[in-house]
């Protein structure tokens, strides 16, 4: 038999949701990464960050590790960098993510941010992955240029090998014989390796595209697609940006594009996690967590008719007062555990019990 792989849907058929103390990507929870391409100044980072997160986004981008095509271009602050991150995270109570190239760099990025990103460049740099795995911390890892869905999800297995299941997907275009768009993005990779795969997938319409005019609808169709989240460069000045300026967002680009965004966020039923929420928004919230709730406690009711199949093949009485109360232990502690009320979930729970029995009678009795 071949070997299950820790990012396949049967090791994990549930999605897997990364979180990164109030911020959450995977499942319904979609993440807006954005800042500029490369941390070129204090300021340029500081300012930036700040505009991106009042318009909505909920983690931060900068580089200080650069992988240029040319060995003349910026190549980033190196480690000094790591430290204004760690200031700018703390600061701003906001997530950040930063890239790595060199192995012996990850242990330190580790300290000092929220999620490493192993670039397209290094996807298939095992040296870099087997460092990373050691790590628990969240990484993304992004598509190389010519990689298969095969080669990519082979590289995300090198990063979950040793435990760690904190791993993003990052479509960012892929070469082809197109010239037009500095990548092509190749946008049914998402429901391809939604099929696939438990980690969730976000896309970098700013690389796919090397066009900041594309971004927005880009975007659109990468939620529409299914997408846990978007990397979006954006820079508080693109006409003095040291890197990628001409794929940047400047500010007012970036919060059209949250405007434009939010309806088909709001068809998907995503929510982004960690930014401030109007009242519409926390409602919104509200009607999603009672939908979640109903589906459970039908889950729950629905598993009657396999309980009286047993329990009348085989004589037990409906009534378990042994089970019931190791059930009313454990939500007691599960309670603590989340900080809520354990008396409002012993009521919440006697009554769904009290409906599981009377449920069992009641059929019972019509089978008679
Ligand atoms: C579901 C069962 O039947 C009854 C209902 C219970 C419940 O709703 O959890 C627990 C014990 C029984 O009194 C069971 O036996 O597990």
């Amino acid at each position: 038999m071949s070997k299950v792989m820790h990012f396949s849907r049967e090791f994990k058929p549930t999605n897997t949701i990364v979180k990164i103390n109030n911020v959450k990507i995977g499942g319904k929870f979609f993440a807006i990464i954005a800042g500029p391409c490369v941390i070129e100044s204090p300021e340029q980072y500081i300012e930036t960050a700040k505009i991106v997160k009042e318009a909505g986004a909920n983690i931060i981008r900068g580089s200080v590790f650069k992988p240029r095509t040319s060995p003349y271009s910026f190549q980033g602050l190196g480690r000094e960098g790591l430290k204004l991150i760690k200031e700018l995270g703390e600061d701003l109570k906001i997530a950040t993510i930063t890239e790595v190239m060199d192995p012996r760099d990850i242990k330190i990025t580790a300290n000092h941010v929220d999620i490493i990103q192993i670039g397209a460049r290094n996807m298939q740099n095992y040296d870099l992955l087997k460092e990373a795995s050691k790590s628990d911390v969240p990484i993304l890892l992004k598509r190389g240029m010519s990689a298969t869905i095969d080669e990519w999800l082979y590289s995300a297995e090198y990063l979950m090998v040793e435990g760690n299941e904190n791993i993003i997907l990052c479509e960012r275009g892929i070469r082809t014989f197109s010239t037009t768009t500095r990548n092509t993005l190749d946008l049914s990779v998402i429901p391809l390796l939604k099929m696939r795969t438990h980690l969730p997938i976000i896309v970098d319409p700013s690389h796919a595209t090397g066009n900041r005019d594309l971004i927005a609808p880009v975007s659109k169709a990468a939620i529409a697609s299914n997408a846990d989240g978007i990397m979006i460069e954006v820079h508080y000045n693109p006409d003095i940006a040291k890197c990628d300026g001409a794929q940047s967002l400047p500010p007012e680009m970036f919060i059209e594009l949250i405007e434009q965004i939010k309806p088909i966020l709001e068809i998907e039923k995503k929510v982004v996690t960690g930014t401030s929420m109007n009242l519409e928004e926390v409602r919104r919230r509200i009607n999603y967590v009672d939908e979640d709730i109903i589906d459970l406690i039908a889950n729950r009711l629905h598993l009657v008719p396999a309980l009286i199949e047993f329990k009348s093949k085989n004589s037990i009485p409906v009534y378990q007062p042994e089970r019931e109360q190791q059930l009313r232990e454990k939500y007691e502690h599960l309670a603590k555990k989340y900080n809520i009320s354990p008396e409002l979930i012993q009521k919440i729970f006697n009554l769904i019990i009290a409906e599981m029995r009377s449920l069992q009678k009641q059929k019972m009795n019509s089978d008679d």
